[in-house]
């Protein structure tokens, strides 16, 4: 069985969803196939956008309820122009009707909890299932939506739930063995073992994907987006950026950790318990061989495989010559942050252990101050530690690659060529793994260190 996935990108509109169409037509040709997909493109960011409105009590929600009204009821209106769409245009005003219900609740409230900002952004992937899955019947292909939530169970941890992997494996093997036809699953959402509505985190569908894989003993899982595969650096910002043919599942992990949003990070560990392949591929050029990620680290004369780039972080340097013969600063720091349920993205110690700088997304810059302060707050009085300093509006860039280890001289390269370009370097760091060294810069100065890192080790 073949697991394909569709990304926004994919079903962003009746055009995009009828190349799908044609796509999957294709792939039932050659066997079995699950699919897997996401909210039309952008759906997602309108409905927490509403939910945030709607926590303000400012009344912008109920233009974007209208906005996505209109643009599910055409997009079915567009893909099966002539066919009864009655049920499943009723089944996408009933969701529409209880989502605005829901935001009106919100309103009122003033208040939108994780648990409800997690029902919120559900509908998106609920309203594009049933639209997709009837526009495969009127093709003539059998398929079925089925709402995750019934097969995928998670933790309560709203936002970013936790996956409770061996019953999510049983429920999806028993579930799609029940299901006749193409099931259409819908990605990103998932549920507590009490029903509670829980999201598997942003760009989450891929790993919804690798779940049905894992559970499936899949041939393959492929993610289908719009770009030709895995690049070596983000295309929107590097011109020269190449698809990469291969990669290793350490390397995407790295890649997609440090903002390569073509593939979710977890996407990659049930293809590593189950060695499955997983690929890249192009819904927008179907017949470009895409990048295939596997557990072997393939050959290749470059350095390092690709860059990646992290938007909207921020830095925290805790510094001081009192620090010095604080037993445990360190451990106290991020006991602070993981008490602020910060997640700490990149850290850097100075040598003479009298610095520590911290990397953290932006969103979570004041709540980590906050936790620091209040942890630091006797060390900072007695002047033990003399600067506390905060700096927003940056970026961390990421060379990544197998090849780099043991493999002496590209920092050097790297940072010389950042240097001869005038771009300051803020903070740097290098992963246990040798598989990636991390620098912050100023996000003004994104695009150019993009490009120079890429023509540094990708010469043209
Ligand atoms: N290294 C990279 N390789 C390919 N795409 C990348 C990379 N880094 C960032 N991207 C961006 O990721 C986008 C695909 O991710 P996403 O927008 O989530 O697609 P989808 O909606 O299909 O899930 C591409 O359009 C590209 O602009
Ligand atoms: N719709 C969800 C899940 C997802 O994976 O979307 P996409 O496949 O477009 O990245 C989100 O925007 O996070």
């Amino acid at each position: 069985m073949r697991i394909m996935k569709f990304g926004g990108s994919s079903v962003a509109d009746a055009g995009r969803i009828k190349a799908v169409g044609n796509i999957v037509q294709q792939a039932v040709q050659e066997g079995p196939v699950a699919l897997v997909f996401s909210a039309m493109k952008g759906v997602t960011n309108s409905l927490l956008e509403a939910a945030d409105l709607a926590q303000a009590g400012q009344s912008g929600f109920w233009e974007i309820l209208q906005d996505l009204r209109t643009r599910h009821e055409e997009t079915l209106g567009e893909l099966i122009p002539d066919g009864d769409t009655t049920g499943t245009a009723q089944g996408v005003a009933q969701l529409l009707e209880e989502l605005s219900e829901l935001l009106h609740g919100v309103s009122l409230v003033r208040e939108c909890s994780p648990r409800t900002r997690d029902l919120v952004a559900s509908f998106g992937e609920r309203l594009s299932c049933p639209i997709i899955a009837a526009y495969l019947v009127s093709l003539g292909s059998p398929a079925q939506w089925v709402d995750a939530r019934e097969m995928i169970l998670t933790d309560e941890n709203h936002g970013n739930a936790l996956v409770k992997t061996s019953r999510t494996y049983q429920a999806i093997a028993t579930h799609l063995h029940a299901v006749e036809g193409i099931p259409v699953i819908t990605g990103f959402i998932a549920a507590t073992s009490q029903g509670v509505t829980t999201t598997l985190g942003r760009n989450g569908s891929d790993y919804t994907a690798a779940l049905v894989g894992a559970a499936m003993a899949a041939s393959a899982v492929e993610i289908w987006t719009d770009v030709d595969g895995v690049m070596s650096a983000d295309p929107r910002y590097v011109d020269r950026a190449f698809v990469i043919p291969d990669l290793s599942l350490q390397e995407a992990m790295e890649l997609s950790y440090f903002g390569a949003e073509v593939i979710h990070p977890y996407t990659m560990i049930p293809s590593v318990e189950r060695h499955i392949p997983l690929w890249i591929k192009n819904t927008l050029r179907p017949s470009a061989r895409g990048t295939r990620i596997t557990q072997e680290s393939p050959e290749t004369d470059h350095t390092i495989t690709g860059i990646a780039s992290i938007e909207n972080v921020a830095l925290i340097n805790v510094q001081g010559g009192g620090m010095l013969g604080i037993p445990g600063i360190a451990s106290r720091v991020f006991g602070a942050l993981a008490r602020a349920d910060v997640n700490v993205i990149m850290i850097s110690q100075a040598s003479s252990e009298h610095s520590i700088c911290i990397c953290v997304r932006e969103s979570e810059l004041h709540r980590a101050c906050e936790f620091l302060r209040q942890e630091l707050r006797t060390e900072l009085e007695s002047r033990r530690i003399e600067q506390f300093e905060e700096q927003p509006s940056l970026e961390i860039i990421a060379v990544i690659g197998a090849m780099m280890r043991g493999h002496p001289g590209i920092a050097g390269k790297l940072f010389s060529a950042l240097g001869d370009s005038g771009l300051n370097v803020l903070a740097i760091a290098q992963g246990s793994s040798e598989m990636n060294i991390s620098f912050v810069i100023n996000r003004e100065d994104r695009k150019a260190a993009l490009n120079v890192v890429h023509d540094a080790f990708f010469p043209a």
